[in-house]
């Protein structure tokens, strides 16, 4: 599971010693914007020493990357894949081209570091508008990609539209993630929500996520991680009724009936598939593993 993916700035010693017991599921250890572009060496150094020393233990580690229409890209790659995280966040993806071209970098660097070809996965971070337009594309051009991850804030940018509380303005692009990403068999992450001290704020908008088809989404304050967590968890209550659903099916199929009331609401065939995504997620909850 990939609940919650907290941000730590790469180049933040304090914050990343203390990372791995904030209760997230993954951590993005970020070289990107959260850098000042003269920090970026020490960052690099940081977050390598980070992963050679295997600070995080709970959590999975994910690198941020430099876009790659700038000069910091490659170095990163060096720097980072020898200590093999989990997996490479490439940001401001905007082409399908820009992955191929970023795919067959990690594979040289590798192959000289005595990496298996194929160990780094990619998440993708769309932000841009030509982005969100070519999901699709992007979510095909490597089989290392896992997921696709919203940036709302760069996309509001880019979009020359106004960031809310509410989202009006990434709506059109949290939908259009889903679609691509599930159209790839792959999932979507949603953009971090960046008022630390709102907790309701955050609370309605990871529930909006998770409605929209977002099975995690990211944080950029360890305040925001439980919240996170919770919205992304089936409650007691969706278990309970998820259960209770495959079995009125279950008694439905043994009348020979595909569709049955119950509570006086209709259980058919999307409504099953549903109740077996949270069953499914209940399961994975008590093996306590952490899935692609
Ligand atoms: C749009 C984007 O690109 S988002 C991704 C890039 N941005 C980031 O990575 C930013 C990550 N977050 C942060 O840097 C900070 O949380 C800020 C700047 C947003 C807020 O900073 P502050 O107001 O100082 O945070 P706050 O007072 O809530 O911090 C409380 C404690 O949590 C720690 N903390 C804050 N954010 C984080 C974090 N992301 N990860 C780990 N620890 C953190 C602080 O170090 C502090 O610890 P301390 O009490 O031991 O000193
Ligand atoms: O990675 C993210 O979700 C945050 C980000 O860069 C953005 O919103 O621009
Ligand atoms: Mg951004």
């Amino acid at each position: 599971m990939r609940r919650t993916m907290l941000f730590l700035p790469g180049n933040a010693p304090n914050m990343l010693i203390n990372g791995d017991m904030l209760g997230a599921d993954s951590v993005i250890l970020d070289l990107e914007d959260s850098v000042d572009p003269g920090q970026k060496d020490a960052a690099r150094a940081l977050v390598r020493n980070v992963l050679n020393q295997k600070l995080y233990r709970k959590s999975e580690v994910i690198v941020r990357i430099n876009p790659l229409d700038s000069e910091f890209w490659r170095e990163d790659i060096e720097a980072v894949v020898p200590s093999r995280p989990s997996l490479l966040m490439p940001s401001k993806v905007g082409r399908a081209e820009d992955i191929r071209e970023l795919d067959v970098f990690i594979t040289q660097v590798e192959q000289k570091c005595g990496v298996k070809t194929g160990t780094i996965g990619l998440l993708p971070l769309l932000e841009t508008a030509e982005g969100i337009e070519n999901a699709r594309e992007i979510a095909l051009s490597s089989q290392r990609i896992v997921g696709l991850f919203l940036g709302g804030e760069d996309l509001t940018a880019d979009l020359h539209a106004r960031r809310t509380k509410e989202g009006g303005e990434i709506f059109y692009a949290r939908s259009r993630i889903v679609c691509a990403a599930r159209a790839c068999r792959i999932e979507a992450y949603d953009t971090p929500f960046t008022d630390v001290n709102d907790e309701e704020g955050v609370r309605r908008d990871a529930q909006l996520a998770r409605d929209l088809g977002f099975i995690g989404k990211a944080a950029i304050s360890p305040r925001h991680v439980d919240i996170i967590n919770e919205v992304f968890t089936p409650s007691e209550a969706e278990i309970d009724y998820a259960h209770q659903i495959l079995e009125a099916i279950a008694e439905g199929g043994r009348l020979g009936k595909g569709a049955v009331s119950l509570h006086g609401k209709m259980i058919d065939a999307p409504v099953v598939k549903r109740a077996m995504q949270i069953v499914e997620m209940e399961n994975a909850m008590a093996g306590g593993g952490l899935v692609d």
